[in-house]
């Protein structure tokens, strides 16, 4: 200030000013430059009095505050100005203005200090809270108290709530985080803290957040603010719950069906729009049904077995081609041609499927999404597929190896039969069984005759192909009915629940014959001879290792005896195994050759004195085992299957004889007939029997069937309605034995039986006064009572006859009228009596 008087103390003043102190005369050019404003600047006073200003402004804000009206503009105001100092360096400083007078002439003054310094806090603040509102993550910016002071936009977007909803609430209770970690949530304040936690939005829907707050400390350490950072991993914390609960559910060993429906399951959880399936495909490129919780089971048992190819829905095309198929619209896309019918009834209107793959790359199993819209995947339904295929890959796999491991434990590698540790122990669950139900069950020890003549001879590969030949074949005799494995070499055993002695050996000789069956191993003609031993439960032991010793010992004698034979443990059965085995094919012959026939014995009306019926009881004499009497014969016939045969030709014959009698004038008033309980088990009885009375020009009155008191405790459901269909042919029933079995009265009510036999063990008793004599009378009234016409079997003597007589009996049978007689004997009788 060289032109103006100044006072001192002023210059002083602005001289010792802490701001930069800069005078401009009205051309802009310095006047005045106080010590502050050369620290400012690092200019000294004389290099800047009488320049232009320009001098301490950055080049490029030069020409811009050139101008009077930018320097009217920021007049009176404090603003920021952008400042180059003499070493080239640029800061900022904040300025005011003001414009004087003195002596008719303006001056401007302007007041500066340096700002660089929070102006660049200012900026970072700006940047950072640009990037705290934009961001996806949630911040929230609390007091010491842990109170909400500030949240971003992130919070809003992610939880719902507004920055004015939030503030003054705890983030804690805002956000419902589980009592647990609430006081955790609290203590934010005063410490560094990280976690995932699950928490709830406005609406009160869970999200998983991976949690991090950092305490703020003013300059004495003490925490001022906390500042948290929530970030959303519910995709990401789903996939890994997926996967753990997975990976558990396999450590755990649960079964592969329950693995696959709890990936369904926590599949549909994450993403509720998709209904998940899983398919196994097995080696024959079939599928079948593992899960599909959402699906009603109809639709998954209706794709039980289908075939993979080139058009079979999106799972089977996939599964055939090996890569994902989308088929977006099931009702159009060709792929769905034969399975649409399934699918849009459901709202099933698109599928995308991928096959499961093992570590060989082969297709084990498909995963797919059904859709209730036509659309495609999304990206979380491609990241929960990507994992699911691995999780479903890797329980197929267990399973594959699990029943891999199976197969080598408990079976045969050779056979593919069970082993001996799993026979044994299929054994002994069997005997378990049988025993509770008090039945029997039979072990059968299979040795194959000369197989190590043959393994010697024709190579240890033919010997192995016969073994699985011998192993085939069993199996198809022993089918459903019992346990067949191998014990080792060629020794084989077969256990057979609910088998009693004759079964036993119907099944040995079937064995014997099935495996005698010519075939060829090797390019020879071989017929394989094997002995088999026998032994039961319980009467030959009572666990699986005695029972298979006896079996063993039982083969040797079978060995040691004739090759390609049986033989039980225990001599008598072995006698009476032959003995029936004899039999049964002397009564199949008997049978086919006309070796049976019939005798007659009458009954007769005490009344009058007339033939009521006769009845035909069969007869055998065999050329060598002499007369065989029914006693034996018809429940070989029962048990051997040979009943219905035998019973056909006695209705046949008997039907024969009558008409034939009926021809040639002779009286005789009906045939009686009887039959076993399992002919009633046909249910073509009644039509055999019209057809035959038919044949014979006979009506249903000229028959009587027989049956046993046995036959009503049948509980075969067949059994009444033949019973049934037989009365309705106009056919009478007869009550055999009656007072020897269980006969309930009301049976006698319920069924259409027209007579009743007393058997003759009552008559044979019957003397006046004796307890028979009750019975007997007791029957008689029973027989009135019920409109049954009542017939005495056995009566020999006339002591009998006279007190059936006395009780009213009205037709007896027995000894004292006539014996059983061939049909021409009986014709004498009539004759006679006439
Ligand atoms: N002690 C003695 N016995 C007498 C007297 N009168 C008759 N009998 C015998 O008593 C049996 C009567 O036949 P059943 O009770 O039906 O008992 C029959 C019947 O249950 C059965 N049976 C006979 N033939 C056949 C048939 O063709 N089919 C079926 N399913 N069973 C038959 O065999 C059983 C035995 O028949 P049979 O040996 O012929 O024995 C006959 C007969 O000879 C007598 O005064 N005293």
């Amino acid at each position: 200030m060289t032109d103006y008087q100044t006072p001192d103390v002023v210059l002083q003043t602005l001289e010792q000013a802490i701001d930069g102190v800069v005078v401009l005369d009205e051309d802009g050019r310095v006047v005045l430059f106080n010590a502050a404003a050369e620290r400012l600047w690092g200019y000294g006073r004389d290099e800047v009095l009488g320049r232009d200003v320009g001098l301490l402004l950055p080049t490029d804000v030069r020409s811009r505050l050139d101008t009077p009206r930018s320097t009217d503009a920021i007049i009176g105001s404090r603003s920021e100005v952008p400042m180059q100092r003499r070493d080239g360096s640029r800061r900022w400083g904040s300025m005011s203005i003001s414009r004087i007078e003195v002596g008719g002439k303006c001056f401007l003054t302007a007041f500066i200090k340096d700002c660089t310094l929070q102006r660049q806090q200012r900026e970072q603040m700006d940047v950072l809270s640009l990037a705290a509102n934009e961001t996806d993550n949630a911040v929230i910016v609390t007091d010491h108290d842990g109170c909400i002071l500030y949240v971003n936009g992130g919070f809003s977007r992610m939880f719902g709530w507004t920055r004015a909803q939030a503030v003054g609430h705890y983030p804690s209770e805002l956000l419902q985080v589980p009592k647990a970690s609430a006081a955790r949530w609290r203590l934010a304040g005063a410490g560094l803290f990280r976690g995932e936690e699950l928490v709830r939005d406005l609406h009160g829907h869970p999200l998983w957040c991976s949690v991090v707050a950092n305490p703020i400390f003013d300059t004495r350490g003490k925490p001022t603010h906390s500042v948290m950072l929530l970030t959303d991993i519910t995709r990401t914390k789903m996939h890994e719950v997926l996967q753990n609960k997975v990976l558990e559910a396999l450590v755990r060993e649960e079964p592969l069906v329950q693995v696959m429906d709890l990936v369904c399951r926590e599949v549909e959880r994450i993403a509720p729009e998709v209904k998940a399936s899983i398919l196994r495909v097995d080696e024959q490129g079939r599928v079948h049904p593992l899960a599909a919780p959402s699906l009603p089971q109809a639709y998954s048992q209706a794709l039980e077995g289908v075939l993979i190819g080139p058009s079979a829905g999106s799972c089977g095309t996939a599964a055939y081609r090996g890569e994902p198929v989308l088929v977006s619209d099931i009702a159009r896309d060709p792929l769905w041609a034969d399975y649409r019918h399934l699918a849009l009834p459901l709202g099933l209107l698109a599928c995308w499927s991928s096959p499961i793959k093992n570590s060989d790359g082969r297709v084990v199993g498909t995963f797919a999404f059904y859709y209730q819209q036509c659309r495609g995947p999304d990206e979380l339904h491609q990241r929960l597929v990507d994992l699911s295929l691995h999780l479903c890959a890797l329980a197929l796999e267990r399973e594959a190896a699990r029943a891999h491991i199976r197969q080598l434990a408990f079976y045969d590698t050779l056979t593919g039969l069970p082993n001996r540790a799993l026979l044994l122990a299929e054994a002994e669950q069997a005997i378990a069984r049988v025993e509770a139900e008090d039945a029997e069950l039979a072990v059968l020890f299979i040795d194959l005759d000369r197989f190590k003549q043959i393994n010697d001879s024709l190579g240890h590969p033919a010997g192995d192909e016969l073994l699985r030949v011998v192993a085939a074949r069993l199996q198809e005799v022993v089918r459903e009915q019992g346990i067949v494995g191998r014990l080792s070499g060629d020794e084989f055993v077969v256990v057979l629940p609910h088998c009693g002695s004759l079964l036993a050996a119907q099944i040995a000789e079937r064995i014997l014959q099935r495996l005698a069956i010519p075939h060829s191993v090797s390019g020879v003609g071989l017929i394989t001879l094997a002995s088999v031993g026998i032994s039961l439960f319980p009467c030959n032991g009572q666990d699986m290792e005695s029972l298979l010793h006896r079996a063993d010992m039982a083969m040797y004698q079978a060995k040691n005896s004739e090759r390609g034979s049986f033989r039980f443990f225990s001599e008598e059965m072995n006698r009476r195994a032959q003995e029936r085995m004899a039999l049964e094919s002397a009564l199949r012959e008997a049978l086919a050759n006309g070796g049976l026939s019939l005798h007659y014995q009458p009954q007769v009306r005490l009344d009058d004195d007339r033939v009521h019926a006769v009845e035909a009881l069969a007869r055998w004499h065999h050329p060598w085992l002499g007369t065989i009497p029914p006693n034996r014969f018809i429940p070989l016939a029962e048990e051997c299957g040979l009943i219905g045969e035998l019973s056909q030709w006695v209705l046949a014959e008997a039907c024969r004889q009558l008409a034939d009698w009926r021809h040639r004038a002779i009286d005789v008033p009906a045939v009686a007939v009887n039959l076993s309980p399992p002919d009633f088990h046909d249910p073509t009885l009644p039509q055999r029997i019209q057809a035959l009375l038919q044949r014979h020009g006979l009506s249903g009155a000229d028959l009587v069937v027989e049956i046993t008191e046995g036959l009503l405790l049948d509980n075969n459901p067949l059994t009444r309605d033949t019973l049934g269909a037989v009365d309705a042919l106009g056919v009478r029933l007869s009550l055999d034995d009656f007072g020897t079995g269980y006969s309930s009265l009301s049976y006698l009510h319920h069924l259409p039986i027209s007579e009743m036999k007393l058997d003759r063990s009552f008559v044979s008793d019957l003397r006046a006064g004796s307890a028979a004599e009750a019975l007997t009378r007791a029957v008689m009234n029973i027989g009135r009572s019920l409109e049954l016409m009542v017939i005495a079997e056995g009566v020999e003597d006339e002591q009998q006859l006279a007190l059936l007589r006395e009780q009213g009996c009205p037709v007896a049978q027995g000894y004292l009228f006539s014996r059983p007689l061939p049909a021409g004997g009986l014709e004498e009788w009539l004759r006679q009596r006439r």
